[in-house]
């Protein structure tokens, strides 16, 4: 098996790495990834990121938000996360079966006496609190399977990160399915190192398998860079691949009662409909036209002050539009 670690901690450059390998590396050999990234939350392939992402959170963090080729739910990571990816001929693994690819994280974390266990989902848990999610992507014959395994992370930062109040969007999106979470040092005997508990993990794959560490060449360089400025720094991917939905939203504020029907497309506004008993001097046709295409992301609020909501709306405030169109 080819091993590769990543010594950039920028999730769009890892992201594209896994795709890159996956899609151009040699077929005829198996691969192993080491990778981490600077705080980040990695939302699923068919997720709606406003809907998964605390928006204030992750703007006063200056958190990332990237999206991943593989389904499922959003997930947090920090510097005490670490995540590993195989990325395998699917001829010789049984589609979308887990355990092989979580057996090397639980025999590492044997050599720690810690005892883990697998739900049979898709997370790793111990005393039945997660801190490993995994799943999978698969195409052409190949098989992707990746997990983030917390070792260390700030289990308060990971809460927060994370929408906690689930918000009444209408969409098919996938959901989250939340978790009570843990960290492998917070069961320890004696706290584990990142750098220890990568050298486990590789020890537990070489036990069934060889290991052969590879670089990337400076063309794969090139093109892994591409890739990431291409696709997945991009809005368009992380934010503009959300599914469409619509949203009905109402709230009380001292003039009155604000009822808003929201359309979302590719991450942005399609209509919009206010309805009201306090309305201000200006055609809300107007306002209602004028928000169309707006990002519906944590720069909502910003791009909500050139509107003019106040003369559309009697005291009323860019800032609570964002808040009742994004939580
Ligand atoms: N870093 C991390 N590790 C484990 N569990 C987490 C983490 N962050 C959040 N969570 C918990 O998982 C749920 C979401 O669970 P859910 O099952 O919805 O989603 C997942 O597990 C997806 C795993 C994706 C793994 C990829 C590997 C490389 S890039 S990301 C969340 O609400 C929290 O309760």
């Amino acid at each position: 098996m080819v091993y590769l670690e990543s010594h950039s901690t920028d999730p769009y450059f890892n992201l594209a790495l896994e795709e890159y390998i996956f899609e151009h590396m040699d077929r005829s050999r198996q691969y192993f990834l080491l990778w981490q990234n600077d705080r980040t939350i990695v939302v699923g392939k068919y997720q709606n990121t406003a809907e998964e992402i605390n928006q204030s959170y992750v703007e006063a963090h200056g958190i990332r938000v990237a999206r991943r080729l593989s389904g499922g739910g959003a997930v947090y990571h920090d510097k005490g996360n670490l995540n590993f990816t195989f990325i395998v001929d699917q001829a010789d693994n049984a589609d979308f079966n887990f355990n092989v690819f979580v057996v090397p994280v639980l025999r590492a974390l044997e050599r720690f006496g810690v005892t883990a266990a697998f739900n049979g989902r898709n997370d790793l848990t111990i005393d039945g609190q997660k801190f490993s999610g995994n799943s999978q992507y698969a195409r052409h014959g190949r098989l992707l399977h990746h997990g983030c395994i917390m070792l260390d992370s700030n289990l308060t930062n990971v809460a927060d990160a994370l929408k906690v109040k689930q918000a009444k969007f209408d969409s098919k999106s996938v959901k989250s399915v939340r978790s009570r979470v843990t960290t492998i040092n917070a069961h320890a005997p004696r706290p584990i190192s990142m750098e220890e508990f990568k050298a486990a993990l590789r020890a537990g794959i070489l036990e069934s398998d060889g290991l052969e560490p590879r670089t990337l060449t400076p063309e794969e360089l090139a093109a892994v860079k591409r890739l990431r400025d291409e696709k997945y720094a991009t809005w368009e991917w992380n934010y503009g691949r959300s599914p469409a939905y619509h949203m009905r939203r109402e709230r009380k504020f001292s003039a009155g009662l604000v009822t808003i029907f929201l359309q979302a497309e590719e991450g942005r506004i399609k209509s919009i409909r206010f309805y009201g008993d306090f309305f201000g001097n200006g055609d809300l046709a107007e306002l209602e036209e004028a928000m169309v295409s707006l990002k519906l992301d944590q720069h909502l609020e910003k791009a909500l002050e050139n509107c003019r909501i106040g003369e559309y709306l009697n005291g009323i405030t860019a800032h609570d539009i964002a808040q009742m169109l994004l939580y």
